[in-house]
């Protein structure tokens, strides 16, 4: 498959219709510590949890050997088999409703491919829109990386963290296999390298299940919403190096004017994702 191949995916679209129904947004709450306060029917779906929505829908025999729905259908079929969540930006511009229906567009923007420190890397850009009632309310932008096998990935070696900047909010979250579950089911993401550890260490080189960028983008933004009375207007992240459920990470947020600068620190000190949560005027 050349460039040119996988450049006519450039523009192919998608549609899906949903609910945000209670009962989602209620699961999602109890995966999350200190639990938020139950989402009602007909309040605001807290930011990102749209995620929990629009679920993947391909049938079981149309799932590929890594849980994921084959490509070539609305994802590209790019010959590089590990697939992983490289990052997002993301506009907030207003609220989706609980209990009322919505749809979300999606449209290949773009492919590319790069050379990377761990060899060749292709990169799927995916735009999504999502409205309700006729109200555009969401918009994002998700970067999908697919890389080759390469070598196997050492496990992290702790180390004793330096202290975080002073005035940072700091939580500590133990990844365990209960939590990357819960997450994969809510999301409807059958991707093996987080639940199915055999698969994650023989098959793709992790030397653990791998915990999924989203759900650190998520624990992110919860920390953000724990601390500030501000509505997000926007929120981007980078996956830098992945985070797996054999050792405590670190959520770091350095509050500034109108931003919360975001780190997820793994074990070994290291950054292992990068965000940015934009606040909007406090509303009285
Ligand atoms: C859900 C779900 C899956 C997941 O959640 S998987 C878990 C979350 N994701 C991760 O853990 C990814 C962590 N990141 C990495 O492992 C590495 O950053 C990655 C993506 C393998 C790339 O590392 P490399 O060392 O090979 O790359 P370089 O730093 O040398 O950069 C080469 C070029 O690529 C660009 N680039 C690198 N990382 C990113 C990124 N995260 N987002 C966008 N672009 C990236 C970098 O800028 C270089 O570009 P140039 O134009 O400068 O060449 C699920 O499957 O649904």
């Amino acid at each position: 498959m050349t460039a040119e191949d996988l450049a006519a995916w450039i523009g192919r679209t998608e549609r899906v219709e949903d609910d945000i129904s209670p009962a989602q947004a209620a699961a999602a709450a109890a995966m999350l510590e200190p639990p938020p306060p139950l989402p009602a029917k007909d309040s605001a779906l807290p930011p990102l949890w749209h995620w929990f929505y629009f679920l993947p829908r391909a049938p079981q025999s149309q799932l590929g050997i890594d849980g994921h729905p084959q490509r070539g259908g609305f994802i590209p079929p790019i010959p590089y088999p590990r697939r992983m969540f490289a990052g997002a930006r993301i506009r907030f511009h207003q609220p989706l409703i609980i209990g009322q229906p919505a749809w979300r567009e999606g449209i290949i923007r773009n492919v590319t491919q790069k050379s990377g420190r761990s060899g060749p890397l292709a990169f799927v850009t995916v735009g999504y829109t999502i409205y309700q009632n006729d109200s555009l309310c969401i918009e994002e932008e998700q970067d999908i990386v697919y890389r080759e096998p390469g070598a196997p990935i050492p496990a992290p070696v702790p180390v004793d963290l330096p202290p975080p900047p002073p005035g940072a909010w700091v939580r500590t979250v133990t990844p365990d296999t209960r939590l990357l579950f819960r997450f994969s089911a809510l999301t409807f993401n059958a991707h093996r390298i987080h639940y199915d550890r055999p698969y994650a260490k023989h098959e793709e080189g992790y030397p653990g299940l791998v915990v999924h960028g989203p759900l650190t983008a998520v624990l992110l933004m919860e920390l953000v919403r724990h601390n500030v009375n501000r509505p997000i207007i926007g929120f981007s992240f980078r996956s830098q190096a992945p985070l797996f459920d054999l050792a405590p990470f670190r959520l770091i947020a350095v509050p500034a004017d109108d931003r919360v600068e975001l780190t997820a620190q793994g074990p070994d000190g290291m950054t292992s994702l990068s965000a940015v949560a934009e606040l909007g005027k406090a509303e009285y």
